[in-house]
């Protein structure tokens, strides 16, 4: 990779007899913005404080732009942190808080005073420069934190879920500022986090992390719509998981027989199912759709509606085939189209593209 800013190399972790993280090997680009997501205790925050220098590898090297810095201390690597509760400091105004850095450094007066005005200007907290923490919102003080760790230039900044402190209205904004961030100063971004909704709103790319390894990586839309298997699927979003038998795999194409129907999947891309084997596969609600009339579509099965909770603009109606006992399958309908739909019997389809057969 030309343009790689991070390389992981064979990177493991073993706390006694814990193994933290397996062999992890990965690139990353410079100016991407990579999520590690995954549940506690997966190995995320290991891997950040690896690349930080405050933890040891137990095997593998880190490789810092193009220069291996798995022995040296967090100071000597051109890395810098935020952390979940900001770590201000609280009897420092802002711009000190933003010119501390940038004093350790040994900078001048005046090249720190340049800087720092700079990155106040940049992220709008140049009003703000003379109060001190307490005196900021939420939001502002996430702001201060970045800017601190922006401010000595890192080739990557590591952020370790610095948004749990939120509340969920002010987290959907900030997410949105820490990308649009992010794009403007086109630094790497390396932030973990196990809320798939913050992964899928602001990274470029998506490590999915279970008991200290890589279950996969992908662009957002990727680990969304195909999944690789049944942790992915679950863990991002919500599904309809269909258990079936493998009729027939011919290249991507998978056909399953699921209560009485054939469906058509495609295959997970790290390898196609064995044909008489059981699989599970997803369908996400907003791909099943209902209608009274057959629709065309390579899959389409004969349903009864179950269940009907309102969810705002849209409605999940769950629907289960005609005289069949399964789980039901769940959609999201326009509210309208859901009270219109009756008792009877109507049409649940999805194509080809939208059930993923997942690995396991
Ligand atoms: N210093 C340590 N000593 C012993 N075990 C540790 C240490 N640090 C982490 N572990 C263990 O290693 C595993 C991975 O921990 P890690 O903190 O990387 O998980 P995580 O995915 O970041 O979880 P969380 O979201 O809860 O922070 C866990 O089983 C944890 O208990």
């Amino acid at each position: 990779m030309t343009d790689e800013i991070v390389k992981i190399d064979g990177v493991s972790k073993r706390f006694g007899d814990t193994v933290a993280l397996h062999r992890l090997d990965m690139s990353i680009r410079a100016g991407e913005f990579v999520t590690f997501l995954g549940p506690s205790g997966c190995g995320k925050s290991t891997t950040l404080r690896i690349l930080g220098g405050f933890e040891t590898p137990t095997t593998g090297r880190v490789i810092l732009n193009g220069r291996d810095v798995t022995a040296e201390p967090p100071n000597r690597r051109r890395v810098n942190m935020v952390f979940q509760d900001y770590a201000l400091f609280p009897h420092m105004t802002v711009r000190r808080n933003i010119a501390f850095g940038l004093e350790l450094k040994g900078l001048t007066r005046p090249q720190i005073a340049a800087r720092s005005d700079d990155l106040m200007g940049f992220l709008e907290l140049a009003p703000l420069a003379d109060r001190l923490p307490d005196q900021l919102s939420g939001g502002q003080r996430q702001r201060v934190a970045l800017a601190r760790a922006l401010a000595p230039d890192p080739d990557l900044l590591l952020l370790d879920e610095p948004l749990g402190a939120l509340d969920a209205k002010l987290r959907g904004q900030v997410q949105a500022e820490l990308k649009s961030i992010q794009r403007r100063t086109s630094k790497t971004f390396f932030f973990v986090t196990h809320d798939q909704d913050e992964a899928l709103t602001m990274s470029d790319r998506i490590v999915v992390m279970s008991k200290g390894r890589v279950e996969q990586v992908g662009t957002p839309e990727d680990l969304y719509f195909h999944p690789a298997s049944r942790f992915v699927a679950d863990f991002i979003g919500e599904t309809n998981l269909i258990v079936g038998r493998v009729a027939s795999v011919r290249g991507d194409e998978v056909a399953l027989d699921w209560n009485g129907q054939r469906l058509i999947g495609c295959a997970p891309r790290d390898g196609a199912p064995v044909e008489g084997g059981t699989v599970a596969a997803s369908v996400r609600l907003e791909k099943l759709m209902l209608s009274e009339t057959r629709p065309d579509l390579p899959n389409v099965v004969p349903v009864r509606i179950v269940s009907k909770v309102f969810k705002g603009s849209r409605t999940e109606v769950g629907v289960r085939v005609d005289g069949g006992d399964e789980t039901p399958l769940r959609a999201y309908v326009d509210t309208a189209l859901g009270h219109a739909l009756g008792d009877g019997q109507i049409w649940a389809g999805w194509s080809a593209d939208a059930m993923a057969v997942l690995r396991d």
